[in-house]
């Protein structure tokens, strides 16, 4: 350690949480103390870390045990810099406000309580001139909101879009590559500690959608929250959307899409498919990546690990020396930046391209009353498809029509999709998946 380190007094550390992510963060910090405190410029000290039930045996962190405490409340009064990690919306948000309130920076990875309650962490870290940073919250160990916060802030964003939860990428490959069912896929992710504590947040799409406002709203200088993005999880993709897929070599994957129009922001999270020769269809396991489209700097792509204790542990640990250096130089990062106040579209207004697999009646005039229905709604055709399945009883051949269109607006798509449930000579709607890539 050098000189300077050793004359700074230590900066106190409170950690709230002890589970997958603070576990890791914890066991991290003691092994890399001296590391850390060369980087910072002053030694940093954890002086407790707030569990929920004491007594545990948590020797695996080689922490004192002496500095587990079930009093949180306590603990954030006595510290510089405050890491929540145990997530959901309360008490993490009255023990990040009551942090700021006594002069501490906060590192958080709670995306769930970003996106509900973004604007007021802000505003409480600026009235008390501390820092806010989460660099965890969005794609774990990937560094991209300090590129989308600091590194981009000069360039105009136009789009970004990816796989942004591992737990629903991992059940997606599972299930497209070895086809393992659904929970089994689920219940080993969360084994894996990719999961949140209730995975309904992950398979419906919540977790992706909080991480979709996040984005949105740095990419686009516009407050945008989690009740603000358009949200499907992937817990109605059947076996026949896969296989669906498969056929037009493509993936199904749940992708977070935030974009800028003339007319405003669009942001959305739904599972679609994309070719197979797409960089995001190589995305396997609990791995996450994002697209992100600037106008000066055109294509950046961000690949890693998006969950997991370590991985997350490393993005908390980076903001973590972020805050402390600030503390030790001076200075504060950046606050919110919300001044372009976009607004924020409709799931109808957003643009898109469906890819719709129907079972039909084989006869004539069948192909032209369902280009009807799509000619009806101005959406237009890219590929027809169709295959002879079988002989239906008395009513002749029944075939297999799979269409896929061009960009329309999704009001327009699911209005067209709604037309053709209602035709006689449509048997079923066996999968409609929105195209992307
Ligand atoms: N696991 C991941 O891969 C991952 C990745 C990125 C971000 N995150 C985020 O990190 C946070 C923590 O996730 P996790 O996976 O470590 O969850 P976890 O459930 O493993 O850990 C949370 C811990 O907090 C404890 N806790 C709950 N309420 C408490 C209280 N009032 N006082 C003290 N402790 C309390 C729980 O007992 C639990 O041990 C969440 O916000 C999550 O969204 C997790
Ligand atoms: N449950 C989340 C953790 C990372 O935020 C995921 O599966 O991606
Ligand atoms: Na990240």
């Amino acid at each position: 350690m050098d000189s300077a380190v050793s004359t700074q007094r230590p900066l106190r550390v409170a950690l709230l949480g002890a589970g997958v992510v603070g576990g890791a963060v914890a066991r991290l910090l003691t092994e890399h103390a001296s590391d850390m405190a060369a980087r910072v410029g002053a030694p940093l000290e954890i002086v407790g870390i707030a569990v929920r039930r004491a007594g545990r045996d948590r020797s695996d962190l080689g922490i004192d045990p002496r500095l587990f405490t079930t009093d949180a409340d306590d603990l954030v009064t006595r510290a510089d810099v405050v890491v929540e990690v145990i997530g959901g919306i309360e008490p993490a948000r009255s023990l990040i406000l009551s942090a700021m309130k006594h002069g501490a920076s906060v590192v958080t990875a709670n995306k769930a309580l970003l996106a509900e309650d973004g604007p007021a962490l802000y505003a409480a870290a600026a009235e008390h001139g501390v820092d806010l940073y989460y660099e965890a919250a969005v794609a774990g160990a990937i560094p991209l909101l300090r590129p989308l916060r600091e590194s981009l802030a000069g360039d105009d964003v136009t789009k970004v879009l990816g796989i942004v939860n591992g737990t629903t990428n991992y059940v997606l490959d599972k299930m497209d590559t070895t086809g393992a069912g659904f929970a089994d896929a689920v219940e080993q992710a969360q084994a894996l500690g990719y999961a949140e504590a209730d995975p309904t947040a992950d398979v419906e799409g919540f977790d992706a959608a909080a991480k979709a406002a996040i984005l949105a709203s740095l990419a686009f200088h516009t407050r945008v929250s989690g009740a603000d993005v358009y949200r499907e999880g992937i817990t109605e993709v059947t076996a026949a959307d896969v296989a669906a897929a498969r056929e037009m070599d493509s993936v199904v994957k749940l992708l977070a899409i935030c974009e800028r129009t003339e007319a405003g922001v669009s942001v959305r999270v739904h599972p679609a498919m994309i070719p197979r020769s797409h960089p995001l269809a190589g995305v396997r396991e609990a791995f996450n990546a994002v697209f992100v489209e600037a106008d000066a700097a055109g294509q950046l792509m961000f690949y890693g690990r998006g969950a997991g204790g370590d991985p997350t542990a490393s993005a908390v640990l980076g903001d973590l020396v972020a805050v402390a250096r600030h503390r030790v130089g001076g200075g504060l990062g950046p606050g919110e930046s919300s001044y372009a106040d976009l607004p924020v579209l409709t799931m109808g207004d957003a643009l898109t391209r469906y890819h719709i697999s129907l079972d039909v009646e084989d006869r004539s005039g069948v192909l032209a009353q369902v280009a009807a229905a799509f000619a009806d709604h101005d959406v237009s055709i890219e590929t027809v498809r169709q295959q002879l399945v079988r002989e239906d009883g008395d009513r002749g051949h029944r075939a297999n029509l799979i269409i896929v269109t061009h960009t329309a607006t999704d009001a327009a798509l699911s209005s067209t999709v709604e037309r053709l449930r209602t035709l006689d000579v449509v048997r079923g709607v066996n999968s409609v998946m929105r195209v992307e890539g």
